[in-house]
């Protein structure tokens, strides 16, 4: 079948010219992998072969249509590619869908669960094309990774999606054209399409463009008791896209959907399928419909596109999350005790320059969408931060030694107690004394093995809250005493200023 594919160049050599750069020795053309999603999740452009493709001879100067189907993995991506490369290829012919019993080849497709397109593929020939007003532009096929297959993570699929998003002239996704956004008015994308595979209700909307029209602007509807993110998302697809269209396709019949040994012969697919491919294939390629690719406006050059591939990869390696260091700098493990004050402002500093960061990097969803994560991440610095106080304070040497100190006031407390007493004659208090002193005794023995051994800690946090809690109530007495005082100085002095303050701390606790 190869010959067959070689012998179409024959046909019209003025629509469709071979750019042989990239061909194998056998002079087939294939699918070359530009983008590579690598194990550690990083990503590589093979500017090497991308440039063999955009760069050659008879290319590089040409505006170019780039063209991609993106969309969930194991749907038929690669297999509608095929037919569209088809199309390029027999474009001179009627019947550009060939001979029925002939496989479809091209980006490799296949049946099974397993993914089989990674990165970004892009077909080695790009095909020069006349469009009716005499341009000759070129036409460059891309076929792309699945998203939510059970490798890659989120951002993988996401990255791939937005890198062909923005390279493409015609594709369908619809976040990250905001971020493109900012600087113009123009929208940033042009087309996207909506291609719905296995309709199976043409008697709501009839397949084919006019039924998906109607189906998409009842599915793109806002409206008010929409949750807020699915409202996002439809106003950012219109925001971004010059032309958004949708295409309902039937399936495709069990064969094709279910036999192992299908090779793509178009013999073996549902007549309704086939009929609609050949409406959907021109809809898209024919020379009139393609459209050239525009970043702000201007149109792109195979040359230019280079360009671009290289500059958004760059934005995409060089996005790094900032590392999780700044506050166990200040107060970490190995740090001495920070006075709480000054904590309080370093947190203040950096929490501030965290937010900035989180505002500065680009994002998917839009403002009102990143507010939530806003609120979410000043929560969750307050709440780490909450946890670096009380880490510090454990270094506080008072701190630390809170709970021995209180258990010898007890104890001495007690000894003095029992002394006096027993010396007066109440035996049954002074013995009860003893019991306590006893009992502190054992425990500061206890809680000095368990700081020691680091065994029992729940035991030891029991007596460590305990002990907190009467040092506590110590201080606490301690400071009535201290507001009584002051309360009787008010008394005794009574001034201006003073009754001023007394006013507005009444104000306060009202
Ligand atoms: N039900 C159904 N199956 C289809 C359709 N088009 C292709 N297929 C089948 O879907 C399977 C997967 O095709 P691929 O083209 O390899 O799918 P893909 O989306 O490129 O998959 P990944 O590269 O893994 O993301 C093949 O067995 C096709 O025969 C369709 O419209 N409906
Ligand atoms: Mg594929």
């Amino acid at each position: 079948d190869s010959r067959d594919w070689k012998d179409t160049e024959s046909f019209d050599k003025n629509v469709y010219d071979w750019s042989s750069e990239e061909e194998e020795p056998d002079g087939r053309a294939r699918p070359i992998q530009v983008l590579l999603v690598k194990d550690d999740h990083t990503f590589e452009l093979d500017e090497a072969a991308l440039s063999r493709i955009l760069l050659s001879e008879e290319v590089r100067d040409r505006e170019v249509v780039a063209i991609s189907v993106a969309g969930a993995f194991r749907k038929g991506k690669s297999f509608l590619m095929d037919f569209m490369l088809r199309y390029m290829y027999n474009h001179a012919s009627e019947n550009w869908l060939g001979n029925p019993e002939e496989p479809l080849t091209g980006f490799s497709w296949r049946g099974g669960s397993e993914r089989e397109t990674t990165g970004i593929q892009i077909w080695s020939e790009v095909f020069l094309v006349d469009k009716p007003d005499g341009r000759k532009v070129a036409v460059l096929l891309m076929d792309t990774q699945g998203t939510f297959d059970s490798q890659s993570t989120l951002r993988d699929s996401a990255t791939v999606f937005a890198l062909s998003t923005m390279i493409s002239s015609m594709q369908l996704f619809t976040e990250y054209g905001r971020l493109a956004m900012e600087e113009t008015f123009l929208k940033p994308f042009q087309s996207m399409i909506f291609l719905v595979r296995d309709w199976s209700f043409p008697y709501e909307f009839p397949y084919g463009q006019e039924g998906g029209m109607k189906f998409l602007e009842k599915r793109l509807k806002i409206s008010e008791n929409q949750h807020e993110e699915l409202q996002n998302v439809r106003k950012h697809i219109h925001s971004c896209f010059t032309n958004i269209s949708c295409f309902l396709m039937p399936h495709p019949g069990l064969k094709v959907a279910t036999n192992p040994h299908f090779d793509g012969r178009i013999k073996e697919i549902d007549g309704e399928f086939i009929n609609n491919l050949t409406v959907l294939v021109p809809w898209l390629l024919s020379p009139r419909n393609i459209d050239v690719k525009e970043i702000n406006g201007s149109k792109i050059t195979c040359r230019g596109l280079l360009e671009y591939f290289k500059a958004y990869i760059k934005i995409y390696q060089g996005e790094e999350l900032p590392h999780p260091k700044s506050m166990l700098q200040v107060c970490g493990g190995d740090r001495p005790f920070l006075a709480p004050s000054e904590l309080q402002a370093r947190h203040s500093a950096i929490r501030e320059e965290a937010l900035q960061v989180f505002k500065g990097v680009k994002k998917m969803g839009g403002e009102e969408f990143s507010r939530r994560y806003l609120q979410q991440l000043e929560g969750e610095i307050d709440e780490v931060f909450v946890q670096y106080i009380k880490h510090n304070d454990s270094k506080n040497i008072f701190h630390a030694a809170r709970t021995p100190a209180t258990l010898f006031v007890v104890i001495f407390v007690m000894y003095v107690a029992a002394g006096i007493t027993g010396f007066v004659g109440v035996d049954i208090i002074a013995s009860l004394c003893n019991m306590i002193l006893g009992l502190a005794l054992i425990t500061l023995c206890t809680w000095a093995y368990i700081r020691y051994s680091g065994e029992y800690r729940e035991l030891g946090a029991v007596i460590d809250q305990v002990a907190g809690a009467l040092w506590d109530q110590a201080l606490y007495k301690l400071y009535n005493v201290a507001a009584n005082h002051r309360h009787l100085y008010h008394h005794a002095f009574p001034g201006h200023q003073v009754e001023e303050v007394a006013e507005e701390q009444d104000k306060k606790r009202d």
